[in-house]
Parts: structure tokens; C-alpha cells; sequence
């Protein structure tokens, strides 16, 4: 079934075209990853998506309606959750305080939901701390355990593995596995042995239109890919 669809996304910024006419589909429990050049239009597609940014021209579909035009937290509420590449953590609260916030956005058992999205990351022991003092890695966890919070129905990570460590990123690689048992998840990575790995589909972006989209097998195989971002 197809959870998401945009026709004809369009986002520029002066003359600048960012985002250019994009058709995107995107199938209910897959892990498809966004991938492209610097400045292709990645997180600005995504900001389209989740309505960070508004839609100069196009249609987003999400569970078969119309939410071009709705406002961020009415998406959010209709299952879309995301995390930018921007920290969005509050350093000064606790752990747990940062996950409750977004279980309360949602409006569920405040400890027990908390508590179980920290599981969920490998922070659960870490639930009294306060947030600014934790390593950059479980920064990360954190914001994705806050996007869990909200049981989201699609899950967007952009860069999620920025900046961290090879044992971080086998963490991350099995969080997302279990992730997508129950949640549509949508990746923008640049680290390519993450995107073959996680991946189902693979959409490519270039110069804001879509270059190809297939599985990671065709994607590694398309020329133009490999000229275009591939360096094959
Ligand atoms: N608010 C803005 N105002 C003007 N130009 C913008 C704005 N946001 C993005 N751009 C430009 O739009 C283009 C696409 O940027 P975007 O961040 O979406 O690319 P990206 O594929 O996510 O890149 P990266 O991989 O480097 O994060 C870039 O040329 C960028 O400079």
C-alpha cells in the first residue's frame, strides 16, 4: 500500500530550483532512502513533506488525503514524525523529560510510553540524566526515541548517522530494522554501506528533480547514479 505520494513537488528559492517537479511514492513498512549531491534538494524535499517549509506547487498524499496545505503539527498528529540533521534535543531537561515532551504531543501514558521509547534506543539507563551531557551518539538515539514517542506511521531521519562512530552506526542499523517492523521509515544518508544495507527502495535526487528511483541493486547499477553521485 502506498503511505505517502507527492505529484509535481515544487519548492525554489529565488531562481534556485531546490525541489523541481518531484514525483515520489513512498509503500507502507518499507526503509527508503533519499540520496543525492550536496544542496540536490534532500532536506528540503522533506521539509516539504512534513511541512516545515510550504509547498509553492504540487500535492502530498498522505493514508490517501490531501495534506498539502496542512500545518506541521496537524501532520505530525496524523502519524509524521521527523528528526533534522539540527540537534533538537533540550540540553538542560533530563532524558526522560525530553522523550515525555513528545509523548505528551501526543497525549499518551506520559511514564509509561517515555519509558518505553527510551527502551526502545538502549537509553533507558540513561532516563535521569541530563540531556546536554550525553555523547553525541545517543543525541542522536535521543531525538529518534523522541520520534518514536509520537508512534508514528512514518518516521523521517535526515542524516541520521552524521557524525558517528563505527559501533554507533551498527546500533542505528539494527534500531532501524526494528523500527520498521511497525513504522514506514524514510532516510536521507550519505553513508552509502547504510543506505545498501537499510534500504528496500532508493530514490536519488539531483539538481532537485529525481534522477532514478528503484532498489539498491538497479541504483548501484544506473549509470547516470554512479556519474552523478556514485563516483563510479
Ligand atoms: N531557506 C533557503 N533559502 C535559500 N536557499 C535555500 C534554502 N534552503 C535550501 N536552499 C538551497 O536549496 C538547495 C537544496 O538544499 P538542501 O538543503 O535541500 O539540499 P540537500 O540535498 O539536503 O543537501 P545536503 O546533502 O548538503 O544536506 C541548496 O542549493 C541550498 O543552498
Amino acid at each position: 500500500m502506498t503511505l505517502l505520494e507527492a505529484r509535481g513537488l515544487t519548492r525554489h528559492f529565488g531562481g534556485l530550483k531546490a525541489v523541481d517537479g518531484v514525483d515520489f511514492d513512498l509503500a507502507e513498512g518499507e526503509v527508503h532512502a533519499l540520496i543525492g549531491p550536496n544542496g540536490a534538494g534532500k532536506t528540503t524535499f522533506v521539509s516539504l513533506l512534513c511541512g516545515r517549509i510550504p509547498v509553492q506547487s504540487g500535492v502530498i498524499r498522505f493514508d490517501g488525503a490531501d495534506i498539502t496545505r496542512l500545518p506541521a503539527h496537524s501532520r505530525v498528529r496524523r502519524g509524521i514524525a521527523y528528526t533534522f540533521q539540527i540537534t533538537q534535543v533540550f540540553a538542560n531537561l533530563t532524558v526522560f523529560d525530553n522523550v515525555a515532551l513528545a509523548v505528551q504531543r501526543r497525549g499518551g501514558p506520559l511514564d509509561g510510553d517515555t519509558r518505553a521509547a527510551l527502551a526502545r534506543v538502549g537509553l533507558a539507563d540513561r532516563a535521569d540524566q541530563r540531556a546536554g551531557t550525553l555523547s553525541y551518539g545517543h543525541q542522536r538515539l535521543l531525538e529518534i526515541a523522541m520520534g518514536l514517542a509520537l508512534h508514528p506511521r512514518l518516521l523521517i531521519l535526515d542524516e541520521p548517522t552524521q557524525g558517528l562512530a563505527n559501533a554507533e552506526i551498527d546500533t542505528f542499523k539494527a534500531l532501524v530494522r526494528q523500527i520498521v517492523s511497525d513504522t514506514t521509515v524514510l532516510l536521507i544518508e550519505h553513508n552509502m554501506d547504510v543506505v545498501m544495507d537499510l534500504a528496500h527502495r532508493i530514490t536519488v535526487l539531483n539538481f532537485g528533480e529525481v534522477l532514478s528511483s528503484g532498489t539498491p541493486d538497479a541504483i548501484r547499477a544506473n549509470p547516470a547514479v554512479q556519474a552523478a553521485y556514485l563516483g563510479g
